[in-house]
């Protein structure tokens, strides 16, 4: 395994190559600046898709199409097989039967153009924040690796330890690891969940600015249906392995996004209940 830990040099010299003014939800710079390639949103779909460990079966012939950069919500409860989907898509485990693909491409092993987040942030201990973001190397990491970073506002945190960083803040490391590739398909187990509310409510609005600008296709997991309609596009209930609700979050582009209360809101928020 390659152990590497930038030096303050490695450190100090990428931060001077780039704009460390840049901080959460300011104006980004022009794309001419960032060494990373344009992102492209990719369709996902699962056709019969089948799931069991052993005798039990965890998904029972699911059938989904999310379009290319739509934002959907999966809510259900514990159990339910939200996180077993996710996996799928990834590529981090195999259907029992069905097929997996994200663009035309079936997914038979790990999909380099899907990144996946978790409710922990999982940083690697020995790397400062730059080299947890830029873990994957190759050409041009740490310019690569500080764009990430000034995406989510983190510009002049790249030379910090992890241990340092409050919650919130290595949550928004592990979604600029993620971002440093510039997948097609983002997938979000609960990224959210151990956050404190006004911290939740951060992430969420950086979470939509950054699907805005780079236009990727989300999947977010969530326990919190309010959270999957002030967020998502559209939300699907997972119960028991089976779609029991896919519903879209505003047909009629009445709802601004993040300020969606009022009755036709709050009776969304009931219909998903009902249906969990
Ligand atoms: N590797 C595995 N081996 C055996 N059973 C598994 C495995 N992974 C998941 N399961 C089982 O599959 C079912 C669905 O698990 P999954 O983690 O997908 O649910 P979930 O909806 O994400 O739950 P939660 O909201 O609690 O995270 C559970 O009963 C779980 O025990």
């Amino acid at each position: 395994m390659e152990i590497f830990a930038a030096t303050d040099a490695d450190v100090a010299a990428a931060v001077r190559a780039t704009d460390i003014r840049a901080t959460f939800g300011a104006p980004q710079p022009p794309e001419a600046a960032d060494p990373r390639p344009r992102p492209q949103g990719e369709r996902i779909s699962l056709r019969g898709v089948v799931k069991s460990f052993g005798a039990r079966p965890v998904l029972r012939r699911l059938d989904l199409d999310v379009p290319a950069g739509q934002f959907l919500a999966v809510v259900g409860r514990s159990g339910g097989g939200k996180t077993t989907l996710m996996r799928l898509i990834c590529g981090l485990d195999a259907a029992t039967s069905g097929e997996v693909r994200i663009g035309e491409t079936p997914v038979t092993g790990l999909m380099p153009q899907a990144r996946l987040l978790f409710q922990d942030a999982r940083l690697a201990p020995w790397q400062r924040v730059l080299g947890n973001v830029g873990i994957a190397r190759g050409p041009g990491w740490r310019e690569k690796a500080h764009a990430a970073l000034r995406d989510v506002g983190l510009a002049d945190r790249g030379r910090e330890w992890p241990f340092v960083l409050s919650g919130g803040q290595r949550q928004r490391v592990a979604l600029a690891r993620a971002l440093v590739s510039r997948p097609g398909v983002l997938l979000l187990d609960e990224p959210f969940g151990a956050l404190d509310a006004l911290t939740r409510v951060e992430m969420h609005r950086l979470t939509e600015r950054i699907w805005t600008e780079h236009g990727f296709t989300v999947v977010l997991i969530t326990h919190d249906v309010a959270e999957a309609v002030s967020l998502a596009d559209r939300v699907v209930v997972l119960r028991q392995g089976e779609i029991a609700l896919d519903v879209q979050v505003d047909p009629a582009g009445e709802l601004p996004r993040g300020r969606r209360s009022g009755a036709a809101a709050a009776a969304l928020h009931e219909r998903i209940l009902a249906a969990v």
